[in-house]
């Protein structure tokens, strides 16, 4: 499990080691681990660290002051460094170091004709608040074709929501402290980040703000078949999807139902529909009792009564597409057991604003419609979130942008709807559909390019394959 945490958590995790240990030592583990990264980027970049050259943009706070003392280790490899101040004053200690292993403190002018290979970011920190000063916009856009190291985070971004609503840094490569932070882990921020390396300070952190599954997180979740296992104990799936106007949305659910989670899957649609679904399926039954349902993918008109037949049942129900747009009414009292699957435009309806604005802040409104239906939130994107109304998050990170294709969300909500029948829980259900479901599309963009169905296909070879771990 990949792990986020607050400002705040982070502040109280340092302070023990902080008040224990020798002044500076904390500050040298992350200014170690950032040297090392820094050389590695350099190597891979441009296949030496000798001789080349590296700029630090060094801010006021600890955060100028990683990046001093890791410019310092760096000049001792033969590294060329030079800093540019931005603020009044600089670290001091960190200043100490980089001067005494040779670097300079210059104008911006000279920072730009000395061609640095590499910038590092150390204008802010955990410390910042959202946007850039003009002296750091200036810096950043005199050397804006230089690749950027981004110490701790991308310098501007708002550090727990993940958001960018003001000028900010835009890394090759984020280093960041201890643990992830949310704006590491969560888009638009997480899109500012580049690649993420964790450097270890060895703090001990509380229970995570966010978090994101990986392979071992999704085998221990995943069930498998027991020896006495049969049909109706792994459970049944129903789908409540299609219409004569897209009948492909019910063929891409029940494929994503029926990727070999659930005991069985049922589907009960139109009769044009359903005659479709069972030629394609054969081992697709009718209507009876089912351990959970998807509902709303493609279903058109059709949508309110699906989703009420479906919530007429005493099982958990994923809700997609047209049917959100008939869930109870906000303030009405609560139905356990629902995941809603909007993708931004779809959330962005439920609350009444742009998708522009959903898309600008993802995290904040996933929360706002978790708190409002007391509901499981999966809101689809590039990184997508799953949102519980207790308030845990966690944050998919498997998936390309070939994903991007009409019919893919189809096939998540019968993936999801098939983890809810097998017995898992709406948050884990949702976090795990999601991995397997960019997992499978990572897959599916390996072999060419992607449409729906071959993601769905897949979806077997990927579930057994994490089956196969524990
Ligand atoms: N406390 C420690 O010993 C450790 C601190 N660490 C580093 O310290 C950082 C946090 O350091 P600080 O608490 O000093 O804070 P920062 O270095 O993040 O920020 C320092 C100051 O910048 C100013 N500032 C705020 N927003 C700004 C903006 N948008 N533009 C320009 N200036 C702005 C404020 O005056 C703030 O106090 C972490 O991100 C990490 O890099 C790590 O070295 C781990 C150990
Ligand atoms: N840029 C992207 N990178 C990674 N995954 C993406 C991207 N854009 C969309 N996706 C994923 O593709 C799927 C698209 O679903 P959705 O928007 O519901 O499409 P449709 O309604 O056509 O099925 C979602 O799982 C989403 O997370
Ligand atoms: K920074």
């Amino acid at each position: 499990m990949r792990r986020a945490h607050t400002v705040e958590q982070v502040r109280a995790a340092e302070q023990p080691l902080l008040d224990t240990q020798p002044s500076g030592a904390l500050m040298a583990r992350a200014a170690t681990g950032l040297a090392v990264a820094v050389v590695e980027e350099l190597r891979r970049r441009r296949g030496r660290t000798y001789g080349t050259r590296v700029v630090v943009l060094a801010g006021p706070g600890n955060n100028g002051g990683d990046a001093l003392h890791a410019a310092a280790r760096l000049a001792r490899r033969g590294v060329a460094v030079r800093a540019v101040a931005l603020g009044e004053v600089l670290h001091p200690e960190g200043l100490a170091a980089f001067l005494t292993a040779g670097g300079r403190v210059v104008g911006l002018d000279e920072a730009v004709r000395f061609g640095p290979d590499l910038v590092l970011d150390g204008i802010v920190g955990i410390g910042g608040s959202p946007g850039l000063r003009p002296d750091a916009e200036a810096a950043l856009e005199a050397l804006a074709d230089v690749p950027v190291v981004a110490v701790d985070l991308p310098s501007g971004v708002d550090v727990d929501l993940g958001e960018t609503p003001r000028s900010h840094v835009r890394a090759a490569l984020t280093v960041t402290f201890g643990t992830h932070k949310v704006a590491t882990l969560v888009d638009p921020a997480a899109r500012a980040c580049g690649r993420v390396r964790l450097v270890d300070i060895g703090l001990d952190l509380p229970a995570p703000a966010v978090e994101a599954l990986e392979a071992d997180d999704v085998a221990r979740l995943l069930p498998v078949p027991s020896a006495t296992a049969h049909k109706y104990t792994r459970g049944v799936v129903g789908v409540r999807a299609g219409s004569s106007t897209y009948p492909g949305a019910a063929l891409l659910c029940v494929a994503g139902a029926a990727s070999g989670i659930a005991g069985m899957v049922r589907y009960v649609g139109p009769q044009s529909v359903e005659t479709q679904v069972r030629t394609r399926f054969p081992e697709v039954v009718g209507p009876g009792r089912v351990q959970a349902w998807a509902v709303g993918s493609g279903s058109d008109t059709d949508a309110v009564t699906m989703l009420r037949e479906a919530l007429a049942d005493d099982v958990p129900v994923v809700v997609d597409a047209d049917a959100l747009a008939h869930l109870p009414r906000r303030g009405s009292s609560p139905r356990p057991g629902l995941v809603l699957t909007p993708h931004a435009g779809e959330l962005a309806a439920l609350v009444g604003e742009p998708r522009a604005d959903v898309e600008a802040a993802p995290l904040r409104h996933a929360r706002e419609v978790a708190q409002h239906w007391q509901a499981v939130v999966l809101l689809k994107g590039a990184r997508t979130l799953v949102v519980h109304p207790d308030g845990r998050v966690r944050v998919n990170t498997t998936g390309t942008p070939w994903l991007a294709t009409a019919g893919a969300g189809d096939v998540l909500t019968g993936l999801v709807a098939s983890l809810l029948a097998s017995g898992l829980d709406p948050f884990d259900a949702a976090s795990v559909g999601a991995w397997l479901h960019g997992e499978a599309g990572e897959r599916a963009a390996a072999c060419g390019t992607v449409v729906a169905t071959t993601i769905a296909g897949h979806l077997p070879g990927i579930i057994r394959a994490v089956t196969a771990r524990v």
